[in-house]
């Protein structure tokens, strides 16, 4: 298959372990919210407070639609990505996805000192993480190949996990 397209929540680890099996792989890392951002000129917290989460879906839509053209890469993508059936289906199309799963337990634990996410500035962000898990939840396992559990897991263990569970795949 094309390209290799990390799916799932915020704190999943997407960003962290799609750059390390690039690495493994030899293959070009990208990352859609570091996309966006370089594409925009702005950061995230940015285009949330000046344009909105809707204005940051358009732009996430536009870039998912374009990196998906690509040949070879890894993907980590934003936890929103799969909200819209455009975004599904283009990152279905163009290769193997890969859902990590994470706990809202684990996911608060990895958010918790960063600043970067404003859908979590809430004062529950634990109560988000659950509510936006369970809305997308169904989505991630939609389009995904394989669900790789990241709790308790260190980065080097998912990506041998990752690697082993694409290696058993047929090609479709
Ligand atoms: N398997 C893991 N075990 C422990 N910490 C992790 C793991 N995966 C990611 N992290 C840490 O969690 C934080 C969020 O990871 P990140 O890759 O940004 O997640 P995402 O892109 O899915 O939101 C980072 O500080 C990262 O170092
Ligand atoms: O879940 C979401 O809606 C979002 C997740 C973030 O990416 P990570 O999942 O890499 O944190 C980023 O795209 C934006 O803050 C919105
Ligand atoms: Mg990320």
């Amino acid at each position: 298959m094309r390209n290799l397209i990390l799916v799932g929540p915020m704190g999943a680890g997407k960003s962290t372990i799609g750059r390390l099996l690039a690495k493994e792989l030899r293959l070009p890392f990208k990352d859609s919210d570091k996309e966006i951002e370089q594409r925009t000129g702005a950061d995230i917290p940015w285009i949330f407070d000046v344009e909105g989460e809707q204005g940051f879906r358009e732009r996430e839509q536009a870039v998912i639609c374009s990196l998906c053209e690509s040949d070879g890469l890894v993907l980590a993508t934003g936890g929103g990505a799969v909200l819209r059936p455009q975004n599904r289906e283009a990152l279905r199309n163009c290769g193997r996805v890969v859902y990590l799963h994470a706990s809202v337990e684990q996911q608060i634990d990895r958010t918790a000192r960063d600043r970067n996410r404003p859908l979590l500035r809430a004062p529950n962000p634990g109560q988000v993480l659950a509510d936006l898990l369970a809305i997308r939840d169904p989505l991630y396992r939609e389009i995904a190949d394989v669900i790789i559990e990241t709790d308790e897991r260190p980065p080097r263990m998912v990506v041998q996990e990752i690697l082993e569970r694409l290696e058993a795949l047929t090609p479709r």
